[in-house]
């Protein structure tokens, strides 16, 4: 599988199996094609030639495509808080279980935080926000979580939490990290450089 940004060709040859339930750390230098990738796996990079499949099922119709947003829950890497001024719980509801994703907020210690704008949160506050809402589609039916560097903006303490609770989950989980932590508690551990990719354990 190829994925290319005009001419650029971001991810070369990777020929990727991943089993269900497996939890997988992509780890990798700086502009290695790592973000690239997961988007491919989540159907937001188009420019790709092969096939990535979830579930078995690949994403070229539009149910295709409707069924791998459901399938997958998202943690992008810089969460935007959006053009509109959304609030922390609308962003929660909107992975499908309202209740679950809560509670994960509060374990997260940004449970308080639900009833203000996302554009008021820091950028930690944002993150944990984002992966309580993952936890919810979880809740929902996502059988497979894509992680982008979600404990980049996090406190230490942050990060020992988030990589429990995403490590923790009944899912298949991709997860870009720079942290040591997060990829020692995954069970396969990839290493990307210049869009290729490696097996380090
Ligand atoms: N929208 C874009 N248009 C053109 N080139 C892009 C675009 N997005 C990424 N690239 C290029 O594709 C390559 C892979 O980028 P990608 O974001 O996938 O890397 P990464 O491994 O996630 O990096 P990092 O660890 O810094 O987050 C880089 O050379 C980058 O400059």
């Amino acid at each position: 599988m190829v994925c290319r940004h005009g001419r650029l060709e971001a991810v070369g040859g990777v020929d990727l199996d991943v089993a269900a339930g497996q939890k997988v750390a992509l780890t990798g230098t700086n502009g290695s094609g790592k973000t690239t990738l997961l988007r491919a796996v989540l159907g937001l990079h188009r420019q790709v030639d092969g096939e990535i499949l979830v579930g078995g099922r690949g994403c070229r119709r539009a149910a295709e495509w409707a069924w791998r947003r459901r399938a997958c829950a998202w943690i992008p890497q810089r969460p935007a808080p959006g053009r509109f001024p959304l609030l922390a719980g609308e962003l929660l509801s909107s992975g499908g279980d309202l209740p679950e994703a809560v509670r994960a907020a509060r374990r997260l210690g940004v449970g308080s935080l639900v009833d203000r704008p996302l554009s008021s949160l820091s950028g930690g506050q944002l993150q944990r926000m984002h992966l309580a809402r993952a936890v919810g589609c979880v809740a929902a039916g996502a059988g497979v979580v894509l992680a982008d560097e979600p404990t980049a903006a996090l406190d230490f303490a942050g990060q020992e939490e988030a990589a429990e609770v995403l490590t923790g989950l009944p899912v298949t989980l991709l997860v870009v990290t720079h942290d040591r932590a997060m990829a020692a508690r995954c069970g396969r551990v990839l290493e990307m450089a210049a869009g290729r990719l490696r097996e380090v354990s």
